[in-house]
């Protein structure tokens, strides 16, 4: 017997979406409902026939709602394998009748903790009959069909009208009621470990004994970094926030790198108060700009280097205008991630077949960030540039003269810049854009000499230097001073500081010391 026919349910959902329609459908049908307190009352207003839970088991719901299903005469009921003569037996003995459909979602917990309720009041969100019926059902997927969303009410119905669901169609509804139930007692879980009991290493260091995430598949991708590589995108199950959740708005399906370089651009763009644009090849930066407008700093991150921003993939951290869309539509581009778009700006880049446009309103929320080691994963919380030594009144003038207003604005936008890129990274920068970007070298000095060569002598001898950690020895400084560079700052704290200072004293430029380092690996 593939299909199993719905000929009575067991309703209990706190979510209420389509409740009506849904009791009025399986009543139509001829099913016999079966519910709890306040799905009952819902079902009965709509003038649906419906046996309270109450009724069945004998007992009143109680303790405040934490006791209403949890009885024998229900879980007898969603547990008994019609397909085992003995079972069938069983049941007529304990005159307890089946459910062929079990309809239930949980209490809020995780809503609850977001909305900064009291220990007590997301304790008494933890839903345990449902789940105990959820799990009951989704395991007897050989006899009863489970569901757990709204979402499904309308497929409940067809199936009702066509003899019921295929042992095919229940064992999905099951595999989808068992996810249900493990993120759902993760996020229980977690919140536990890094919140309300956390253990004493915990509570010292702020990093939780027990950790859990669930992801729910939301695209598969065409491949991976190579072809040969599968890849798919994986979203929250708590809600699809941030780039994986993002908008498409127009061309061809994000690839996985696509994803990588956005992740990239958000990160050199978002941070900025100001209008900033980010242009990003292969993970790094090849022009960063902030402006009085979007459209202005998209010209100067994209003068950065032109070479490099050919097929790159822009983020800006404000809507995009049609001027700033008109500069974009010239440039070939990957992605072009932003909050919003103007609808003119919209209609001149949708002429573009070949750029994809996301919309992704907030920016990078997380305060965590993990990888994958072989066997593990590393937490580490993510690099903010609002740390301590970020802002230029903080810094330390190691030697030369203070730096005037506009050098000073260039070298806190270089220093900001420079967080994005990876390391070893030395970014020269003019007039809140960058000029040469050296990044990724295995040495100081080789990075030093890349963000020279990407300037071109003129602009290297206009602009500033940011270095993202000290430098080791004199040579990577003396590479910018030497192109021109007359103002530099880094975090400083090398040994050999005394040389490096000697070196930046004998060519004569200022130098700042921030304290603070911004490594990217
Ligand atoms: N304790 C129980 O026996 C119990 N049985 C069902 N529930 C939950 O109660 C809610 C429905 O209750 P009501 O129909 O009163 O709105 C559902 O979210 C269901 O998951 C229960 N509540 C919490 O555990």
């Amino acid at each position: 017997m593939s299909r199993v026919a719905i000929k009575r349910a067991l309703i209990s959902v706190y979510d209420k979406t389509g409740l009506e329609e849904l009791a009025r459908g399986l009543h139509a049908a001829g099913v016999e409902i079966v519910s709890t307190g306040s799905t009952a009352g819902r079902i009965a207003a709509a003038g649906v026939p419906v046996m309270k839970v109450e009724k069945l088991t004998g007992f009143p719901e109680c303790l405040d709602g934490r006791v209403k299903t949890l009885h024998p005469k229900v879980h007898a009921g969603l547990l008994a394998d019609r397909r085992k003569d003995d079972h069938v037996q069983q049941l007529e003995d304990l005159h307890v009748e089946p459910f062929d459909l079990a309809v239930v979602n949980l209490y809020p917990f995780a809503d609850t903790v977001d909305s900064g309720a009291k220990p007590d009041e997301c304790v008494e969100q933890i839903d345990i009959g449902g789940p105990t019926m959820v799990r009951a059902a989704a395991k007897n997927h050989a006899s009863v069909a489970v569901v757990v969303s709204p979402a499904a009410y309308g497929a409940v119905l067809e199936a009702v009208q066509g003899g019921g669901f295929t042992l095919e169609e229940r064992r999905r509804l099951a595999a989808e009621a068992f996810s249900h139930t493990a993120s759902y007692d993760v996020a229980v879980a977690s919140w536990f470990a890094s919140s309300y009991a956390k253990d004493a290493d915990a509570a010292e260091t702020g990093w939780p004994d027990f950790l859990g995430a669930t992801w729910q598949r939301s695209n598969v991708l065409r491949y991976g970094e190579n072809p040969h590589q599968r890849a798919a995108l994986y979203t929250d199950t708590g809600a699809a926030k941030g780039l994986a959740g993002a908008r498409q708005l127009h061309g061809k399906e994000m690839s996985y790198n696509n994803y990588v370089d956005a992740e990239a651009a958000r990160r050199a763009a978002y941070d900025f108060a100001e209008p900033a644009v980010a242009i990003i090849k292969h993970a790094n930066p090849c022009g960063i700009a902030v402006g009085a407008d979007v459209a202005a700093a998209h010209r100067k991150a994209n003068a950065c280097d032109p070479v490099s921003a050919y097929g790159g993939v822009i983020a800006v951290n404000a809507p995009v205008t049609a001027k700033m869309a008109e500069q974009v539509a010239e440039v070939f581009t990957e992605v072009l991630v932003a909050p919003a778009f103007d609808a003119d700006a919209l209609e001149i880049l949708t002429r573009k077949k070949n750029i994809r446009l996301l919309e992704c309103p907030q920016g990078p929320a997380n305060a965590t960030e993990f990888r994958r080691v072989d066997g593990g994963v590393l937490l580490q919380t993510v690099d903010r540039v609002d740390a301590d030594g970020d802002d230029p009144a903080t810094w330390e003038l190691i030697t030369g003269e203070a730096a005037d207003e506009a050098t000073l604005r260039d070298l806190a936008f270089a220093w900001k810049a420079c967080r994005s890129v990876k390391s070893n990274a030395i970014l020269l920068a003019h007039d809140g854009g960058t000029t040469g970007v050296g990044m990724g070298q295995v040495n100081r000095v080789d990075s030093a000499r890349l963000a020279v060569a990407r300037a071109g002598a003129e602009r290297a001898a206009a602009s500033v230097g940011a270095s993202d950690a000290f430098f080791p020895f004199p040579d990577g400084l003396q590479v910018l001073t030497e192109a021109g560079v007359r103002a530099i700052v880094e975090p400083g704290g090398s040994v050999n500081d005394p040389d490096v200072i000697e070196a930046a004293k004998q060519a004569g430029i200022t130098l700042y010391f921030t304290g603070v380092r911004h490594f990217f690996h």
